[in-house]
């Protein structure tokens, strides 16, 4: 009788000899395809055309990356021998990873399913392989031996799980096979957490853990909140979820709909080959800054990171801290519903340094439409008003003395392109000048219709200060530990830094959010899902204020509340914050406590920094214990890291120096970079590079690395308590090895943690 694997392996074998065939039939339709090429060419035709409905993506901030998305995946489904084509590469290197023989009730035998990266078959119905992300597969992530139920289209079909098989396939030959009752067996999970760490994150597809499978396949919820430690696999469930909402609503949306908010550029650029290797394409992906630059192109905004270092305090904290509040959301709302009675601020229109449409003029008109008119019909109309004005005035510019001057100065050139496509033959001397008199005042007009257009009659900036005038009518300043002197105080600040053509975080959103209000914007209404990691840096004003920029999507928001470095103590209320936004019933919280990343040892030691890190589990690998060395000065704790490094290179490993700041980085980099071959990442565009790194913690957000390299944990670094966080995300980073320098005394906060869980060098 045949083992197990033999019996497998003869599977396997058949199995790839029926992906070959797929191949070859596939390689026909291609050439078929190409023989075909003008058909094609309409087909991409058509495609432009109809992308080009989608208008008003390109006036926001997801431009024209969602355009191209849209196309290649037009392209797609025009050309769907291509995507096959994809496809049967994918599975011809790995067909499957895992078997489940399920006994449905009234079957003779059980059936056996196995499955992969994508759905395969040799006939109609005949499944040699099934999606991951088929209802079926649920069973495999989700379930011990014995009953099980999943869904099917019929309903919650019971079945009885009677295999549960894994396997590691290389290059068409099983490696190895195990068969397991554990929900996906340890030892898997054990060899896919042993692997080292590199410059892209990849998929977890094969070692889905129950809670994370429960995050990837919700569809219910309006708002999936995950809240996870460092290292919980936040980031790899929420990828893999994306593949299965675009394999569950294929067709429906694509992922040009889907968008996602991560801490910084360097952290995409970590994540982009997820999903590409799940065989699907990338979502729209960027950092909150980049979508309000977008959205704000003429201002200078200011960074998270030059916020972080700036460490604000006292009343300029406390104003910040305001603007970050739903309360202030409200008050904001309520001011713009005041716009409809008085009081906004607009532009004269202006013709050659002349008002041809005074300010009073503008609001009058404004204002001239009844109450029943809203914030966006108000404007639209008083837009469509001031047009039709301007028009009105081609008639009499025409008999202005510059109009004649124009005409009689026109070289022949000018003459010619002037006319362009009209008629060149006249009746008259009169009827010649009229038409190029018509044509010069229109043309010198256009700019003004497009600015009216683009409703730069609102001014804005005027807009806004105004607003902020008006919040001490608004709100009760004291309770939020404010004086009026010091909110006055405050505007003069935004005032001057908006006069330099610059503008405050804390402004940024609600910047936006007025403008918005009084263009009565209706949101992004194509975007389906959106997707907020490291939920714990934003405001509660920017939770409100995304979920009116997107009102039809659903959320998912990730995040830690042990990292905040950012908002710190404001994560705590944004839970509750949250249910305020998002119907309770329709809201799920999930909690990961396992973390993967790091070493029992590593996850002990950081969860020690927090006060309360009881809700943390280590998975079970063991390695060093974390290392602690005190030493005298910059150039000594130079010279540990150096040692320490040539130790890690030793072993395979790849390390991270973590910095408070970037002019730490700089310091380190300079004292190593003639000793040893280091990378410093300054900025978020910079790419992750094979090999030591330098880094500051604000980038490392989100990253992992063999091991790390704190650098200078001292008590003059990292003393407040508000620092705790910071040194806990530090920490966390970590997948071996963590060593931690600090420069003559050991930050508080540090010191703090239980002696038995790190070796102390002098
Ligand atoms: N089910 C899993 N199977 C295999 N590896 C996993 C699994 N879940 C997580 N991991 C691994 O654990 C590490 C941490 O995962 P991830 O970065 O997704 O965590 P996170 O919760 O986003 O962390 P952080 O909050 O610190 O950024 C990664 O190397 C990831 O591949």
């Amino acid at each position: 009788m045949d083992t197990p694997y033999e019996i497998e392996q003869t599977r396997l074998d058949n199995v790839l000899v029926k992906i070959q065939d797929a191949i070859v039939a596939n390689q026909a339709d291609l050439q078929k395809a190409a023989n075909n090429k003008a058909d094609v060419d309409d087909g991409w035709k058509d495609v432009r055309i109809k992308a080009g409905t989608y208008s008003s993506l390109f006036e926001t901030a997801m431009g024209v990356r969602q355009q191209q998305q849209m196309l290649q995946e037009r392209e797609l489904a025009v050309n769907t021998a291509e995507h096959q084509a994809d496809v049967l590469q994918r599975l011809k290197q790995r067909p499957y990873f895992a078997r489940i023989d399920i006994q449905e009730p009234g079957a003779d035998k059980p059936e056996a399913i196995y499955i992969g990266l994508a759905s395969f078959s040799d006939g109609v119905d005949n499944f040699l392989i099934y999606d991951w992300r088929a209802p079926i597969s649920s069973v495999y992530y989700d379930a011990n031996l014995g009953p099980v139920e999943y869904e099917t289209p019929d309903g919650v079909q019971k079945a009885d799980l009677q295999l549960k098989r894994q396997f590691q396939i290389e290059d068409g030959t099983i490696i190895t096979l195990f068969d397991t009752n554990e929900t996906v067996g340890d030892q898997l999970l054990l060899n896919a957490l042993a692997g080292e760490s590199s410059t892209k994150m990849k998929s977890i597809v094969t070692t889905i853990q129950k809670e994370q499978n429960k995050i990837i396949r919700n569809t219910a919820a309006e708002l999936l909140f995950v809240q996870g430690a460092a290292g919980s696999g936040k980031t790899s469930a929420v990828l893999q979820r994306v593949a299965f909402l675009l394999y569950r609503y294929r067709g429906r949306i694509n992922a040009g709909q889907v968008v996602m908010f991560s801490p910084n550029q360097l952290f995409n650029d970590y994540i982009d080959q997820v999903l590409p290797e799940l065989g699907e394409q990338n979502m729209v992906q960027m950092t909150y800054y980049q979508y309000a630059s977008r959205r704000l192109p003429k201002l200078q905004l200011e960074t998270l990171q030059e916020r972080f270092e700036a460490q604000a305090t006292g009343a300029v904290k406390q104003i910040i801290d305001l603007k970050g509040t739903s309360r202030y959301f409200k008050a904001m709302e309520e001011y713009a519903q005041s716009l409809n009675q008085a009081e906004i601020r607009v532009r004269p229109i202006k013709f050659r340094g002349e008002e041809i449409i005074s300010k009073e003029q503008v609001a009058a008109i404004y204002y001239s439409f009844n109450e029943n008119y809203n914030l966006g019909n108000r404007l639209q109309a008083t837009k469509e008003r001031l047009l039709k004005m301007v028009q009105g005035r081609i008639g009499s510019e025409m008999q202005k003395t510059w109009v004649e001057d124009t005409v009689q100065a026109l070289s022949k050139e000018e003459y010619d392109s002037l006319l362009g496509d009209n008629p060149r033959e006249f009746k008259s001397d009169d009827q010649e000048f009229k038409t190029l008199a018509k044509l010069i005042v229109t043309q010198e007009l256009a700019p003004i219709m497009r600015g009216i257009s683009r409703n730069r009659f609102i001014n804005i900036n005027n807009q806004f200060v105004h607003f902020l005038q008006t919040v001490p009518t608004l709100i009760n300043l004291a309770d939020y530990g404010l004086t009026e002197q010091e909110w006055t105080e405050g505007i003069k600040a935004t005032v001057k830094m908006m006069r330099q053509g610059e503008l405050a975080l804390a402004d940024m959103t609600p910047f936006m959010f007025l403008f918005d209000l009084i263009k009565g914007s209706r949101g992004e209404r194509d975007i389906r899902f959106v997707f907020i990691d490291e939920i714990q840096d934003y405001t509660p004003f920017q939770l409100a204020f995304l979920k009116f920029a997107f009102p039809r999507a659903r959320f998912t928001m990730l995040g830690d509340l042990n990292q905040a470095i950012f908002t710190k103590e404001n994560a705590v209320s944004l839970q509750s914050e949250l249910t305020n936004l998002f119907d309770p019933a329709k809201s799920e919280y999930i909690q990961l406590t396992q973390t993967y990343r790091s070493t029992q040892q590593i996850t002990d030691y950081s969860k020690a920094i927090l006060i309360d890190g009881a809700k943390i589990d280590a998975f079970e690998r063991t390695g060093d214990l974390p290392k602690v060395q005190i030493l005298a000065d910059d150039a000594t704790m130079a010279q540990a890291a150096l040692a320490q490094l040539q130790a890690n290179i030793a072993e395979g490993e790849t390390t991270a120096i973590i910095t408070k700041t970037l002019a730490e980085a700089e310091l380190v980099y300079d004292l190593l970079r003639d000793q040893t071959d280091v990378t410093i990442i300054r900025t978020e565009n910079q790419r992750l590079v094979p090999g030591t790194i330098i880094v500051p913690a604000y980038l490392a957000k989100g990253l992992e690395f063999d091991a790390v390299i704190m650098w200078d944990a001292s008590a003059q670094n990292y003393h407040g308590d508000d620092e705790r966080q910071l040194v806990y995300t530090i920490a966390s980073r970590a997948m071996h090895q963590l060593t931690v320098l600090a420069k003559q005394t050991l930050s508080p906060l540090l010191a703090a943690v239980p002696a038995e869980l790190y070796i102390e060098e002098k």
